[in-house]
């Protein structure tokens, strides 16, 4: 089987880095003598690796987990922008059976990584509402477009700079995202307008929230309204992150410290 050789061989003729995910030691080892940098990516570095880039969770889908890691390794100055990376991954189980090459470049400053890992509230808590605003999306509500804004972490100061604008349907209840019947509830409750107010560790504190943060110093894409505004200068004003579902055109966008650092089409998630 020569071909097969020759196209290993080509296909990895130009790699400057390798990126390992959750390997197995003596997949570890194979590579750790490697004259190229080697970055181990995964939810616990079991294999001692010098470099490490913790994901925090274990993303099903490859491509995600790909583009999160790779952009921590960046943020750690591990591998370069220039850099043709070789990720070595499982797919289908915990066995590495997937190989890919990218270029490390195409994932810098998605924000993605930042988002979940250096912000407030828990990583799965980031996820999950992600997860909620997506779905939200996809389907709409009965068919139609709908918008959402969810202020997720440093609750008690989101509470102070907003008021009710109807009363709050989670008041005294204890659910949390990721619960799948709260799902459900998040999913009715967004027909309505104002914000969601979440705690770093996903309880949600409220629903129909008016923000009222100061917007000064806010500098957010011009062409989005109020609902952005708000979601961009909450996060400036208290150290929640904001994800919006724009009714307008569709995308989930995540705002931190006051800036918009992330943008995505449900569609292609
Ligand atoms: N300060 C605020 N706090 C909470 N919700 C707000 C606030 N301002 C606007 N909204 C909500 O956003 C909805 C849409 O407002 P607007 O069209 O101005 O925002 P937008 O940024 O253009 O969002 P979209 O892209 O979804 O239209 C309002 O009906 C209201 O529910
Ligand atoms: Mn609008």
């Amino acid at each position: 089987m020569t071909a097969v050789g020759n196209f290993l061989e080509e296909f990895a003729d130009d790699i400057g880095g390798v990126c390992l995910f959750s390997p197995s030691s003596s997949m570890y080892n194979t590579f750790a003598e490697a004259d190229a940098p080697v970055v181990v990516i995964g939810t616990e570095n079991e294999v001692d690796a010098d470099v490490f880039v913790e994901l925090p969770l274990e993303f099903r889908d490859p491509t995600e987990r790909i583009r999160f890691g790779v952009e921590g390794a960046l943020g750690q100055d591990a591998i370069e922008e220039e850099m043709t990376l070789l990720c070595i991954l499982g797919s289908f189980s915990d066995d590495a059976d997937t190989v890919m090459r990218v270029r490390a470049g195409a994932f810098a400053d998605s924000g993605v990584y930042d988002l979940f890992m250096d912000s407030r509230p828990d990583p799965s808590v980031v996820r999950d509402v992600l997860e909620v605003a997506v779905e939200l999306g996809k389907k709409g509500q009965k068919g139609k477009p709908v918008g959402a804004l969810f202020v997720v972490g440093d609750a008690g100061k989101v509470m102070n700079k907003s008021r009710p604008l109807s009363y709050n349907p989670f008041e005294k209840s204890h659910v949390h995202v990721g619960d799948p019947i709260v799902n459900v509830m998040l999913k009715e409750f967004s027909r309505l307008d104002g914000a969601f107010v979440i705690s770093d560790s996903g309880k949600i504190v409220s629903a129909y929230r008016y923000l009222e943060p100061s917007a000064e110093g806010v500098d957010i894409p011009k062409g989005l309204g109020a609902r952005h505004m708000a979601a961009g200068a909450i996060t400036r004003d208290t150290n929640a992150i904001a994800l919006v579902l724009s009714e307008s055109d569709g995308l989930v966008r995540a705002f931190k410290s006051g800036e918009l650092i992330l943008e995505l089409d449900p569609e292609d998630y």
